[in-house]
């Protein structure tokens, strides 16, 4: 029997060639923070979130710039809570950016779409591969309050307004936060996921990959198996790559 989804941890696993036009290879990483790596090429590369080290356009300049560079056909990117810039909230407010400024980063992002990069915010993004398959993907940059930053919600209600934006037809969901108890676990051995977002994916019947970041210190991937109620088995992926500088791969089948 063949399994549907492969995963592979660059730097540890010898990571196969691609697997044919059957699969869709997925690069999955996260809190880059200003910081550029060498990265496995692959079908779609999948951003999420904390772009910049401190949220100014000349730091996420820096991040664009070097996803743009990358031969992925397809780059999909959310924003963090460090990516003030971004965020027509809180830019000023926590930052004194002006909001000439803000305008100046939004355009700048959304603009990346001849590079194959593509900003989404609380959106939709639906795009089909070579091979004729289509995915539809949902992003958020959202996350609990921690500190100060950008996009950051303060209530389960909120989270819900937030979360209940999803399409249920969701295939491949990109969240700042990861869900609470899964690869959410800080040094301190707190649960800092979203309890909305994990009661959210239970209803996404559909969605096959979750890709978050946020808690740097519990980076991997585990596969969510078992659930009678589930139509697929959903790959979840803590992609932040702030401590272990290294992509997380996920062969799906198509
Ligand atoms: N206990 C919590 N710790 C958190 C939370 N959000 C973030 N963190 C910790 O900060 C680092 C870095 O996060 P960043 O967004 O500033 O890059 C993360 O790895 C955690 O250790 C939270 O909600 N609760
Ligand atoms: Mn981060
Ligand atoms: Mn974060």
């Amino acid at each position: 029997m063949i399994e549907p989804a492969r995963i592979y941890r660059q730097g540890v696993d010898i990571i196969p060639p691609h697997p044919g036009s059957g699969w869709t290879r997925f690069v999955c990483i996260s809190d880059t923070h200003s910081r550029t790596f060498h990265v496995p090429t692959g079908d779609v590369l999948l951003h999420a979130g904390d772009l910049s080290s401190w949220g100014s356009l000349s730091q996420l300049i820096i991040t664009v710039e070097w996803l743009k560079s990358l031969n992925h056909p397809v780059k999909i990117m959310v924003a963090g809570n460090h990516d003030l810039c971004l965020d027509e909230k809180w830019a000023q407010p926590i930052y004194g950016l002006p909001p000439e400024e803000v305008q100046q980063a939004r355009t700048y992002v959304r603009s990346q779409t001849a590079a194959g990069l593509h900003y989404i915010e609380h959106e939709p993004f639906r795009f089909v591969l070579p091979s004729g398959r289509r995915w539809k993907v949902y992003g958020s940059p959202a996350a609990p309050l921690y500190a100060q930053g950008s996009f950051q919600y303060e209530t389960a209600n909120e989270a819900r307004v937030i979360y209940n934006r999803i399409p249920e037809d969701t295939d491949i969901l990109i969240t700042h936060t990861p869900p609470f108890r899964t690869l959410d676990r800080t040094s301190k051995g707190k649960h800092a996921g979203c309890h909305v977002l994990s009661n959210k994916l239970a209803e996404l019947r559909n969605c096959r990959l979750h890709v978050f970041g946020h808690i740097h210190e519990c980076a991997g991937a585990q596969i969510n198996t078992g659930d009678p109620f589930r139509l697929v088995d959903r790959v979840s992926v803590n992609a932040a790559m702030a401590v272990t500088k290294k992509a997380i791969v996920v062969d799906l089948l198509n």
